[in-house]
């Protein structure tokens, strides 16, 4: 299903609703660029990820059917790193480059209904509790941060400057979420916010442009204490929970043992849902924009904490950079089967 945007409404309690239909907890996807890549794209280049909305949609449409397939629940748009300005700098027009964010929406759309079709013709997906309901499926329109257009490392330090105020980050992202606001998508997914700032910026926008579509608040963090421009997690997570298009807090891109502590402190500002999708552990060097393979944790080992997770109060799961539809589907073992146990 998709949840009807409304126009008078940005359905506070989408999430809730959602999270009861699904039994408690939903799945969201893992790595995006990390599975294109892994597809045969070659994404060096600034619009990352996004760069295949331009020269391989087709490989955006499968990789949301990879994770559609490994049990997501909730599948992000490739437009993490989309932004009109970085189009323009590429070359396209103003319009190609609104045409290309509305079809980032338009793609995953797409891969639901096929999903949809093919669990309904082979119904081997949707019978798990012995009920034929369809697996409720939403689609969440990603914004990435400032820093991840500038690509200078600013994604994972939140250092901006003094010159960079809540302003300039209105006036950058004001016009890209106008437009994913209304493409149809189910609600917007802020992602690996790397400060309060830009917190900040996402409440305003949200409330200024009268835009009623529901929105969740991710930060990144590399301590387990502050996001990662060192502001307080608190502080950041209180202002996603005074935004009433707001509907979860959480963190992503973090590695997985820092998880725990985060989810605690967020949990004591806030009852909004609890949203965690850590990367695989391993660690990003922005000055050669890859990933550097050490304290990476294993699938077994990265699923090992869910049910920790779980209980430190999240209740949305998935993955990040470098975790893949393996980690998808090993996650949703490990939470049907703590289902199980607390039902029988
Ligand atoms: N949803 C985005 C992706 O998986 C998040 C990236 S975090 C740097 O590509
Ligand atoms: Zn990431």
């Amino acid at each position: 299903m998709g949840l009807e945007n409304t126009e008078t409404s940005s359905s506070p309690s989408l999430m809730v609703d959602f999270l009861q239909k699904c039994g408690g907890y939903a799945i969201l996807d893992g790595g995006f660029a990390t599975e294109l890549e892994r597809h045969g794209a070659d994404l060096n280049d600034p619009l990352w990820s996004a760069k295949c909305l331009i020269s391989s949609p087709h490989l955006v449409r499968r990789v949301h059917l990879d994770y559609l397939d490994a049990g997501a629940n909730i599948i992000l748009t490739a437009s993490y790193q989309a932004t009109i300005q970085g189009f323009e700098a590429k070359g396209l027009s103003r319009i190609e480059a609104e045409t290309l964010l509305r079809r980032s929406v338009e793609i995953a759309c797409e891969a639901r209904e096929i999903y949809f079709d093919k669990c309904t013709k082979g119904s081997w997906d949707f019978v798990e509790d012995g009920r034929s309901s369809r697996r409720p499926v939403l689609v969440a329109a990603s914004i990435g941060s400032y820093g991840a257009y500038l690509a200078d490392g600013s994604e994972y330090s939140g250092d901006y400057g003094d010159n960079v105020t809540v302003e300039t980050l209105k006036d950058f992202h004001r016009r890209r979420v106008q437009i994913l606001a209304k493409a149809g998508a189910d609600l917007i997914a802020f992602e690996t916010i790397p400060n309060k700032l830009e917190a900040k910026a996402y409440a305003e926008l949200l409330e200024e442009e009268g835009l009623n579509i529901p929105a969740w608040f991710s930060f990144n963090s590399k301590d387990g204490i502050n996001v990662v421009s060192g502001d307080s997690i608190s502080e950041c997570a209180s202002i996603a929970d005074s935004c009433k298009h707001v509907v979860a807090v959480g963190i992503n891109c973090t590695p997985p043992r820092f998880i725990r502590e985060l989810v605690q402190s967020i949990g004591q500002v806030t009852t909004k849902p609890i949203i965690i999708y850590p990367n695989s552990g391993e660690t990003y060097d922005a000055e050669h924009k890859k990933w550097v393979k050490t304290e990476g944790v294993a699938d077994e080992d990265f699923v090992s904490y869910i049910s920790k997770w779980h209980q430190a109060g999240a209740s949305i799961f998935g993955g990040c950079c470098r975790t893949t539809p393996n980690t998808i589907r090993a996650i949703a073992r490990v939470l049907s089967k703590s289902n199980t146990s607390y039902h029988f």
